[in-house]
């Protein structure tokens, strides 16, 4: 019998830890690649990620390791779980290697100066990779706990998406496929600015009216930006679209919604994401997002006051005034474009 070729996942933090275990679990052989030649020593040994993922037992089909060219010269299918601040300079210097592989990005966020998504980096560095994305609504320690959990693999290439539902897909976890990459990942990057509005608004005890007002505006917004980018809005009603957005939103688990809360009670931007130690990508994207929307002209008051709050010195209740009191406007605006206001 010939042996399985190895999948790699990059990242040794919460969700490149949890999507190895889910691999291993249906038998693929994973190297988890991650910088530090010390945490792969001890996750080796210990059968644990205890900084990122506590208390979960690390599957024994996945080998920790910190040779990223013989991991990648290894694998074929590579999972990406790196932060977005990462991503570029960790594959670049790999370029050659990654001719014909698939590469699927899980990282939900968007590089500051070019305003690229992370699979659209990927596509410029390995412009002959095989490139897709993972989305949904996906906290890490949820699906490190077998809850019952749905994701989106979205991709042109209609093999690689099976190949990664063959790999992926299991008793707790299910995988549905898409062929628009730009709106599933755009959707997961988006999300994680309303989550710290999100947290913020809970810190603050505000009601349940509040909250559900707060996520479908900002679905609204949401999708009004993408459509300006050229997205189908359509993929804002699936899991990666709204269906992450609730949950990033909803749930004291989410990074995100950690750092509003924070907010909430007090703390600076810098103490909340001090405290946090972890991954919030809503932070730098919401600096991106703000100066996109304004260079495109699309109008999002969410992200607008958020900025507004953080790093432009107006207090909540200025930015709240100015939200509840901005020009009325009709609730969805596809039906306004279509001419039935
Ligand atoms: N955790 C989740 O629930 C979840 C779910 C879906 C998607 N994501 C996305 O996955 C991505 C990774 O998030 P995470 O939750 O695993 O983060 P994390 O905070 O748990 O861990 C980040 C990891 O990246 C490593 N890292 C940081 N800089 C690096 C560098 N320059 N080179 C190599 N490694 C580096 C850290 O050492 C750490 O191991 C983010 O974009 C996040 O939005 C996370
Ligand atoms: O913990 P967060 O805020 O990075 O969110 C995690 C996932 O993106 C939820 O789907």
């Amino acid at each position: 019998m010939t042996e399985q070729q190895p999948v790699a996942v990059l990242g040794g933090g919460s969700f490149g830890t949890a999507v190895a275990n889910l691999l291993a679990e249906n038998g693929v052989p994973v190297r988890q690649w991650m910088r530090d030649p010390e945490q792969a020593e001890a996750m080796r040994v210990n059968r644990e990620n205890p900084r990122y993922l506590k208390g979960i037992r690390l599957h024994d089909g996945v080998e920790p390791v910190n040779d990223l060219l013989a991991t990648l010269q290894a694998c074929d299918l590579v999972f990406v779980a790196l932060p977005s601040s990462a991503l570029r300079s960790v594959l670049a210097p790999h370029a050659e290697l990654l001719r014909g592989k698939g590469l699927v990005s899980l990282t939900k966020g968007i590089e500051a100066q070019s305003f690229k998504l992370m699979s659209q980096i990927i596509e410029e560095i390995a412009p002959q990779a095989r490139i897709g994305v993972l989305s949904g609504p996906n906290l890490a320690r949820e699906i490190a706990e077998h809850a019952l959990t749905a994701t989106v693999v979205a991709s042109e290439d209609e093999q690689l998406c099976q190949q990664v539902q063959a790999v992926l897909h299991g008793r707790t976890f299910r995988v549905y496929a898409s062929a628009d990459r730009f709106g599933v990942e755009l959707g997961g990057a988006l999300k994680n600015v309303y989550a710290i509005i999100a947290g913020m608004a809970v810190a603050l005890g505000m009601g349940e009216n509040t909250k559900s007002m707060l996520i479908t505006r900002a679905l609204a917004e949401m999708t009004r930006f993408a459509v300006s980018q050229g997205a189908n809005p359509m993929t804002f009603l699936g899991l990666a679209g709204v269906g992450d957005l609730i949950v990033t939103c909803s749930s004291p688990k989410s990074r995100n919604y950690q750092v509003g809360h924070a907010l909430g009670q007090g703390l600076s931007l810098e103490q909340a994401v001090n405290r946090l130690g972890e991954v919030a990508e809503g932070v730098n994207t919401l600096k991106v997002l703000k100066a996109k929307a304004q260079e495109v002209q699309v109008y999002m008051p969410l992200v607008a006051g958020l900025h507004a709050i953080l790093f432009e010195g107006r207090t909540l209740n200025q930015v709240i005034e100015h939200l509840m009191r901005a020009e009325p406007k009709t609730d969805v605006d596809f039906i306004s474009i279509s001419g039935f206001n």
